[in-house]
């Protein structure tokens, strides 16, 4: 049975059930405010707690971890990224971290495409005609989009949201092509239909939709730089779920405004909140505030998935998502 007096610290509002559950099986330090913890709060958090449940708005660097108490062994992230938790200097200060992969895959993929019929379909367009009253009746040329049907998709990343959003995409009769760290095995890749490119060059060049799935780590950090934007067809369209950072974010808006990207649908930014503030304006963009994972049911079973990886830490064992830095 886990233990009553496993300390843990959870740094934002989670959904109330998560929170009941967690207080029934630990000694939870709940939060009142939604807000996120400053930094010395964090700080102090990690001096007292045996575990500490962040998330994707709390960055924990070196120099935090560095001032962790020494009964500090694990940070369960809520969430499945974890770009923003040093996981090297983690687990070489003997603190393990975790996080929520595979409930937050159907969801995120479910908003990708719903980015891809955004901006190809020019949903917000259409929505801002309606609430304006400015729409004066169908029109045979009125808010002519592109068919999704019969495109290109190239994912960059083809792991467990890469994948869905592969399934997806095979069902709107689109054409799936992919690149990712390691080539998938020969089954996977003929579930999908998709095809393999190893390099990432010739595949965007090629491409008439690019779906960013991959994480963001230090070797994805502007993996679409300013050299690889260019190499998109001036007709294509880019979807980012992934993190901001992957793209060159000036660099995209820069080209979004020369006409030579066609569009782009957004739920991360690399340049604070909301992006470039220049996105805003892009009536060939479309933004979401990070909102890819967001259904009441993915929400509470990340929380559940935290759960798990406490008690199983708290039993003797390693948690099930324990991130190893070298899946990063
Ligand atoms: N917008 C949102 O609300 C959400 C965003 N995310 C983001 O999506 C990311 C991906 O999530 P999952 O699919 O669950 O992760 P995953 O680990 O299952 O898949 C990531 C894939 O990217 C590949 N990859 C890593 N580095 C690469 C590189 N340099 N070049 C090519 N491929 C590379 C990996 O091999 C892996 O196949 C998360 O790390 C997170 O940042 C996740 C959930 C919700
Ligand atoms: O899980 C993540 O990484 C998110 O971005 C939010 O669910």
């Amino acid at each position: 049975m886990p233990s009553k007096r496993l300390s843990v610290v959870v740094t934002r509002r989670l959904p109330e059930v998560v929170e009941t559950r967690l207080s029934e099986l630990f000694n939870a330090k709940l939060r009142d405010s939604d807000e996120p913890m400053s930094r010395e709060d964090l700080v102090a958090a990690m001096q007292s707690a045996d575990v500490l449940v962040p998330t994707l708005t709390d960055r924990i660097d070196a120099g935090m971890i560095g001032q962790a108490g020494p009964d500090l062994k694990l940070i369960a992230n809520y969430g499945a990224g974890v770009d923003h938790i040093d996981v090297d200097t983690a687990r070489t200060n003997g603190i393990m971290v975790s996080n929520t992969p595979g409930v937050v895959t159907e969801d995120t993929a479910d908003m990708v495409l719903a980015l891809m019929l955004g901006v190809t379909r020019r949903i917000p367009e259409g929505l801002a005609a309606m609430q304006s009253g400015e729409w004066q009746g169908w029109s045979p040329t009125g808010f002519l989009g592109g068919r999704l049907g019969g495109r290109r998709l190239g994912i960059l990343g083809m792991g467990r949201i890469g994948q869905a959003v592969a399934r997806r995409a095979r069902a709107f009769g689109m054409q799936v092509h992919y690149h990712n760290r390691r080539r998938l095995r020969p089954e996977a890749e003929d579930a999908l239909d998709a095809t393999y490119w190893e390099s990432l060059d010739q595949m965007v060049a090629r491409m008439d939709v690019l779906s960013v799935n991959c994480p963001h780590t230090p070797s994805t950090f502007h993996l679409l730089n300013a050299r690889r934007l260019k190499l998109m067809k001036p007709s294509a369209v880019i979807i980012n779920t992934s993190r901001g950072e992957v793209i060159d974010e000036n660099a995209m808006v820069r080209m979004l405004k020369a006409g030579e990207l066609a569009g782009a649908g957004l739920d991360v930014y690399e340049h604070g909140l909301r992006g470039n503030p220049e996105l805003c304006n892009m009536p060939n963009v479309v933004m979401l505030p990070h909102m890819g994972s967001a259904t009441q049911e993915g929400r509470v079973e990340m929380g559940e998935k935290v759960i798990i990886n406490i008690k199983t830490f708290d039993d003797g064992h390693r948690p099930p998502d324990m991130v190893v830095p070298a899946m990063l």
